[in-house]
């Protein structure tokens, strides 16, 4: 085996193991911190723990944003944070004691933060290196760059129902983006906003609710960032409740939060935020699984105005009362089709409905997806007021960016296919989906031993060991990445220029996700499947997905297609089909078709009735209410939590 096999192998799987031993006798510490500048951890640690240095000993610090802030800390006259609550020195300030709500409360800022004052928004200096850490420089393969078909995102029909629908805007510009954030924008290096940021700034900046549809890669985070920072920059913080008990005053009382599916997603978005939350006064944080809570709380406590999270982790900071939710103006659900599903949706209510969270009429609430199915985008209204539905392109439709192929390739034959497809590649990065964590396991280490560099992520590895398959496929030491649905939505990784499902996912939404992980911001990419008579029940969702996208629909798929549903049995797409969920379910000429979703829902509950009896059962909305509350949406339901166990 090459060198490089034998260090992946190490890598691999279980890599605790294999781990040189000064490196596992490390504490862990999550991404988010590892990358902050020394500078910064220093003053905050001792501002923490030990007892408070004298308000002005801070002043001095440039780029210290609100250090400099002579109504900030100094002021409250009582030194910072913790430590001064800890020897029980008196203290002022005190939550509501003035509109910069944080301003009083922690005691250390991370570097480049900005202030407002007096109905302003005061930004930080900048600063140098912190804006190469965050932007890089131009064609660093770090950062993603547009590819030679961004401009084609311009053609892609846009759809935007509801009413009172604002104009899109055309271009980045000051007004009526607030002017940090176009600086931040301009930093990235985007020159203009993809059709999903076009529409979504009016509509937020109008006070309105959303759900957002548009392909993969096509700039959905930036949709929800931009309008939400865009407007939190021009209205500042709002005043924090006064302090009830001494435990409440270290509570966070964030603006925004954004809750995503996975712990490599909401990482993700955060790194986002702190690019366009950039020498602003919005402190963004994040919370996930996986890793040291307490060191999430610890960031929490010095200030956290945008929070993204996972839902689990978030409720476990709610029960702690280390998080309130009733300043929240903005909600996004990023993937929200999946976060409304059944695997997550009890949490997101919970979060949502039974803590002190403002209800629908007085926060915005935005739902962002690539794929919306009609059972979701109902279930969806729940958390939305009088919503515009965008859709650009069909919803749920793959991008034309991507060559889609399906190779017919029987169970006995896919590694052998598999290593010949490997065995061609030249360059770039290659992901490959499998259905189980099992089944990654054992295709990356039979990828190793065949000296092909491969890892593995899923749900049954470590924290530190997904992070670090990430970190690896990213820089291209292990340019093959084997993996469950867990990387399947909202990772953007530059480079990817190949997605294989090695096994096909069974609802076409997933293999939607799944091969958007390449062919992003105008960059072109290729997706092939391995296909057989296994995967019958997604096959006319496949030959429609590939239609839709122009690709070549192999005669194979047409056949089976055409046998499947000659038989009536086989129907892909779970929930209703994808020619019953592609445009805003509120829009009326289908009603039918409406009720029929709800005896379909009940079918998925049943898990795979005939087309014949998905018939039968619909035709009322009222099927829908009862399978809701009933046996199919039970059923569904678990379908969806052994989801998240199995990625
Ligand atoms: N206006 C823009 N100009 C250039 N690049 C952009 C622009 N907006 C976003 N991008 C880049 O496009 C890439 C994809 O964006 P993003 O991750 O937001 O896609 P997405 O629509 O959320 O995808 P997914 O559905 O997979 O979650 C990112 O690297 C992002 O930096």
């Amino acid at each position: 085996m090459s060198n490089i096999a034998n260090d992946l192998q190490n890598l691999s799987i279980n890599g605790n193991n294999a781990q040189p031993q000064q490196q596992s006798r490390r504490s862990y510490v999550p991404p988010h911190i590892r990358t902050r500048p020394q500078q910064d951890q220093q003053p905050h640690y001792q501002n923490q723990y030990d007892s408070a240095p004298a308000g002005n000993n801070y002043g001095g610090n440039g780029g210290y944003g609100r250090f400099n802030d002579n109504r900030g800390y100094n002021n409250n006259g009582n030194g910072f944070g913790y430590g001064n609550r800890r020897s029980n020195g008196p203290r002022n300030g005190g939550y509501g004691n003035n509109n910069r709500g944080y301003n009083n409360r922690g005691g250390y800022q991370k570097t480049g933060l900005g202030r407002f004052v007096d109905g302003k928004h005061v930004p930080a200096q900048r600063n140098e290196s912190l804006e190469k850490e965050l932007f890089g420089e131009a064609d660093d393969p770090k950062f993603q760059s547009s590819g030679i078909n961004f401009d084609n995102y311009d053609e892609i029909p846009v759809e935007a129902t509801g009413d009172g629908v604002p104009e899109p805007i055309t271009t980045f510009t000051a007004p009526p983006l607030e002017p940090l954030l176009l600086e931040n924008v301009q930093l990235a290096r985007f020159t203009k906003p993809t059709p999903v940021q076009k529409y979504s700034i009016p509509i937020v900046a109008l006070g309105r609710d959303l759900m957002a549809c548009a392909q993969t890669g096509s700039g959905k985070t930036g949709g929800f960032l931009f309008p939400i920072l865009s407007q939190s920059f021009i209205n500042g913080p709002s005043p924090v409740p006064q302090a009830t008990s001494q435990f409440s005053r270290r509570k966070a009382y964030p603006t925004a939060l954004v809750l995503a599916p996975t712990r490599e997603l909401v990482s993700q978005i955060y790194d986002e935020a702190k690019k366009f939350t950039y020498r602003s006064w919005v402190h963004p944080t994040v919370a996930y699984g996986g890793s040291d809570i307490n060191a999430q709380i610890r960031e929490i406590e010095r200030g956290c105005d945008l929070l993204v999270a996972t839902p689990g982790r978030l409720n476990d900071l709610l029960e702690r009362g280390k998080i309130s939710l009733a300043n929240i103006k903005y909600l996004v659900l990023d993937e929200a089709d999946r976060m409304l599903d059944m695997g997550f949706e009890p949490q997101i209510r919970h979060i949502v409905q039974e803590c002190d969270m403002p209800d629908v009429e007085n926060r915005q609430t935005l739902l962002f997806s690539a794929t919306f199915p009609k059972d979701i985008q109902m279930l969806a209204s729940d958390f939305l007021k009088d919503y515009i539905f965008l859709s650009v392109g069909k919803v749920g439709s793959t991008s034309e960016n991507i060559t889609q192929k399906v190779l017919l390739v029987e169970d006995d034959e896919k590694k052998s296919v598999l290593l010949d497809i490997l065995t061609a590649e030249e360059n770039g990065l290659t992901l490959i989906f499998v259905e189980t964590k099992r089944m990654a396991d054992l295709l990356s280490n039979f990828l190793i031993t065949q000296d092909f560099p491969a890892t593995s992520i899923h749900g049954d590895r470590s924290q530190h060991e997904r992070e670090r398959a990430l970190e690896y496929f990213r820089s291209g030491k292990a340019p093959i990445l084997v993996a469950t649905a867990v990387a399947a939505r909202g990772l953007d990784i530059p480079n990817v220029t190949h997605v294989i499902n090695y096994d096909l996912p069974s609802d076409i939404d997933d293999y939607v996700h799944r091969i958007g992980r390449t062919g992003r911001a105008g960059n072109v990419g290729v997706a092939t499947a391995f296909f057989n008579r296994g995967n019958k029940n997604v096959v006319k969702d496949l030959v429609e997905i590939l239609s839709e996208a122009n690709q070549e629909v192999p005669s194979f798929l047409t056949s089976i297609a055409r046998e499947s549903s000659g038989r009536g049995g086989a129907r892909g797409g779970a929930r209703g089909g994808r020619s019953a969920s592609t445009r805003d379910f509120r829009r009326g000429g289908n009603q039918g078709g409406y009720g029929n979703q709800g005896g379909s829902f009940g079918g998925y509950g049943n898990q795979g009735g005939s087309f014949g009896g998905y018939a039968n059962q619909g035709g009322s909305f009222g099927g829908y209410g009862n399978s809701r509350g009933g046996q199919g949406y039970s059923s569904y339901g678990n379908q969806s939590s052994s989801n998240a166990s199995w990625w």
